[in-house]
């Protein structure tokens, strides 16, 4: 094997780290077993040489990108079918993969399969009854069918209640009716819909005996199985280029009084017999199940991509020098400017608490589905409300940081070579798609103000919102991290608490219950956040402590301090709150400024050997700045090089139109 040269500064960097990063990463994989486990898939996918692109994907046209994206994601499929261990169980294999970043290599914008992969086939098994799940489950997961999950249209999002696309039972041929009755009835987004997918879970209004029985899922062929044309009744498209996703194929897709048998409706949950009788489920939101396990999903992802931004930009910090600190030494290593640590330190905290905090939410998400397979459904509005706080604040936290990765770059993290400005076109979305951040904190709202009530009948308060009913007084500011979260449970508290009482004055003064929420709906949304955060940092707090115990002293250290700047970070950033909210002083934040600026520098020497913890590949990176062994200006310009426009010295468009007009001729 060549011997790879790395840069000085990143060597030594790496020869300051005081703990063992091996350990850090079998830590993230949890477990030893696991990460060589990871290492054999990265081996193996990345041995395949056709899964890489000659040519960078910036410089492909749309139908190229597409084209390309296809060719790898067919090659991609099967390399991983190869890999995979038929006996895990799908939750076995959910969880294992969880650390699994391998796509990253092959897609620098996503693959035109994300939706049969992670909506398509779960919608499948979260909503057909077993005889649909048998045949559909089986076709789909051989990939003898492609399919997608098309909710969304031209004129609903959010308000599913709103959608316009109806599903008319006609018992006399036992079928349903699609049926988009205007334009803004069209499905649009729905990845892999334009010219991927050839089924797709449809969630349309059925109505059958004349009543409107609510959303519910079927299962739709849209396209010939042989020839791929849309079948009759069905009309397709792309939606056109996007700020990322570019390779998702999302589409659009109207229907014309098209037909599809009974059986196609999928009734796991409600159904349909012959004579058109409808029997609902035991929960009309249980149809909403996919969008809950995706957002489980997201938070995951989120950690993930924003390991990649980070591990970027702090190499990349370790290898550019810039300006002077001192008139007398050379140019600093810019990661020694205590702003820039400040920027980027965070961003390492926040990959490792939302990694963390997806784990937990997955193990939660697993005990609760089983719950409802087994008919409870208890934890069900718990498990909603946290799937969406987290999913919110994920999304933007991963945004925020992601973008700071690509700033605190400089000019070069403006580069598609840099791979920032992909990761954040990979993140940013993730605010809007499944569920607007808005719209889902104002669910967690509704929650809280729900569980408000509960306490104050003197109810038990579900597990994460039990905090709300503590009514002892914050006394004394301690500064620990412990005490810090209690602080941040008071905010969440306090905030209720006002905007409930705000929500119940605007009844008062005379508006109706819709009106008097969306009048405090600033401070209900502001409430949902809080609540949020403290769950966030206390779960890191506590999944760090738990699982972290075993670990050698030195990695145990960087860990702590770790959850301890993320503690800070938001006391900080949330003074105004705390100030309204717990006993902080003037003195106390003094204190916690200055120990969030010696936590910066005893994290300085451990940052490079913290984002190798995360142990992504170059080829994952897919980044000039980013590479293990620091040759940052060599990749750039080997990149520069690669712009078609570097292959001929003299463009024509200088012959056509650039020499007569500065000669006066044009
Ligand atoms: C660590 C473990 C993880 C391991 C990971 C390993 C991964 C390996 C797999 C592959 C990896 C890839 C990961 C990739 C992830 C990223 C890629 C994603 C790709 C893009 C996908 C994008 C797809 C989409 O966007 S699909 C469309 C999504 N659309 C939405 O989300 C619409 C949002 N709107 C709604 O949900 C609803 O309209 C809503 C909730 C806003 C309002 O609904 P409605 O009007 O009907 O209800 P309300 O009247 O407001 O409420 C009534 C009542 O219902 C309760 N409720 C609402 N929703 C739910 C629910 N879902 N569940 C339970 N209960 C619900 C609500 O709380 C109310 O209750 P009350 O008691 O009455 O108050
Ligand atoms: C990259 C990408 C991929 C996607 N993939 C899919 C897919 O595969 N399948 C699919 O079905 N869909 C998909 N979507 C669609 C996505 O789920 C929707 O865009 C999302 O649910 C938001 O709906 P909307 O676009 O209608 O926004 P809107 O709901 O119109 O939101 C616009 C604004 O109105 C505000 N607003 C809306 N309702 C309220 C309210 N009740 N209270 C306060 N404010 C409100 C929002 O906060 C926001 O500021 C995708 C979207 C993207 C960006």
């Amino acid at each position: 094997m060549a011997k790879i040269t790395v840069n000085k500064d990143l060597a030594s960097e790496r020869a300051k780290c005081e703990f063992n990063v091996e350990e850090l990463t079998n830590y993230l994989d949890g477990g030893r077993e696991n990460t060589a486990r990871r290492r054999r898939m990265e081996d193996k996918v990345l041995s395949v040489k056709e899964l890489r692109d000659e040519i960078p994907e910036e410089y492909l046209s749309h139908k190229e990108k597409y084209e390309n994206a296809i060719r790898k994601a067919v090659l991609f499929y099967k390399v991983q079918k190869s890999l995979d261990d038929p006996n895990q169980s799908d939750h076995e294999r959910i969880r294992n993969s969880y650390r699994s970043t391998i796509t990253s290599a092959i897609f620098k914008d996503n693959s035109p399969l994300t939706l049969h992969i992670v909506m398509f086939i779960p919608a499948i098994i979260g909503q057909g009854n077993d005889e649909q799940r048998e045949y559909w489950l089986k076709r789909a997961k051989n990939m003898e069918i492609i399919g997608t999950y098309a909710q969304t249209e031209l004129g609903h999002g959010t308000f599913l209640r709103g959608l316009e696309t109806t599903a008319t039972y006609d018992p006399a041929t036992e079928e349903f009716v699609l049926h988009s009755p205007t334009l803004t009835a069209y499905k649009w987004w729905p990845g892999g819909l334009a010219h991927t997918a050839n089924y797709c879970v449809v969630m349309a209004i059925l109505y059958t005996k004349s009543k409107n029985c609510g959303i519910q899922p079927f299962i739709v062929q849209i396209r010939d199985e042989e020839t791929h044309m849309p079948l009759p009744g069905i009309k397709l498209g792309e939606i056109g280029a996007k700020l990322g996703y570019n390779t998702v194929n999302n589409g659009f897709l109207g229907f014309d009084n098209h037909r599809i048998p009974r059986d196609r409706m999928l009734m796991r949950n409600a159904q349909v017999s012959k004579d058109g009788t409808f029997t609902a489920g035991a929960n009309s939101k249980l149809t909403y199940g996919t969008m809950v396990y995706v957002r489980v999903l997201i938070v995951n992802n989120m950690a993930n991509l924003l390991a990649k931004a980070v591990t970027i930009a702090i190499r990349y910090s370790a290898v550019r020098r810039q300006s002077k600190l001192k008139p007398e030494d050379p140019e600093p290593q810019i990661l020694d400017y205590v702003t820039q640590q400040h920027k980027l330190f965070i961003g390492i905290a926040t990959s490792h608490a939302y990694s963390r905090t997806a784990l937990w939410l997955w193990d939660h998400y697993a005990k609760v589905t089983s719950e409802l397979n087994a008919g409870k459904l208890d934890n069900l509005p718990e498990l909603h409300s946290l799937a969406c706080c987290l999913k919110v604040l994920s999304s933007v936290d991963a945004a925020v940081f992601v973008e700071r990765s690509r700033l605190a770059c400089g000019g070069h993290g403006y580069m598609l070579s840099s791979n920032l400005p992909q990761t954040y076109g990979l993140v940013t979305p993730a605010s809007t798609f499944e569920g607007e951040n808005t719209v889902l904190l104002l669910q967690v709202a509704r929650s809280l103000v729900k569980a408000w009530q509960q306490m104050l009948n003197g109810r038990q308060l579900a597990p994460s919102m039990a905090y709300l009913a503590d009514q002892k007084q914050l006394d004394r500011w301690d500064g620990s991290v412990n005490g810090i979260i209690r602080a941040f449970q008071k905010v969440a508290r306090g905030k209720l608490a006002f905007s409930v009482a705000n929500f119940e004055k605007y009844q008062k003064m005379g508006l109706s219950r819709e009106d008097a929420w969306n009048k405090a709906s600033v401070q209900l949304t502001a409430a949902a956040e809080s609540h949020g955060r403290a769950i966030v940092v206390q779960v890191f707090k506590t999944e760090t402590d738990r699982i972290a115990s075993s670990l050698s002293p030195p990695l145990r250290k960087a860990l702590d301090q770790l959850v301890e700047l993320f503690t800070l970070y938001w006391a900080l950033e949330r003074l105004g709150d705390l100030l309204l909210y717990s006993p902080l002083s003037e003195v106390d934040v003094r204190d916690m400024q200055a120990r969030y600026e010696e936590l910066l520098e005893k994290i300085r020497p451990n940052a490079v050997g913290l984002v190798d913890g995360f142990d992504i590949r170059d080829e994952i990176l897919n980044s000039a700045l980013g590479a293990y062994d620091g040759r940052v200006y060599e990749r750039l310009m080997e990149e520069a090089l690669k712009s078609p426009l570097n292959a001929e010295p003299v463009n024509s468009s200088f012959h056509k139109y650039l020499k007569p007009f500065m000669q006066g001729k044009l």
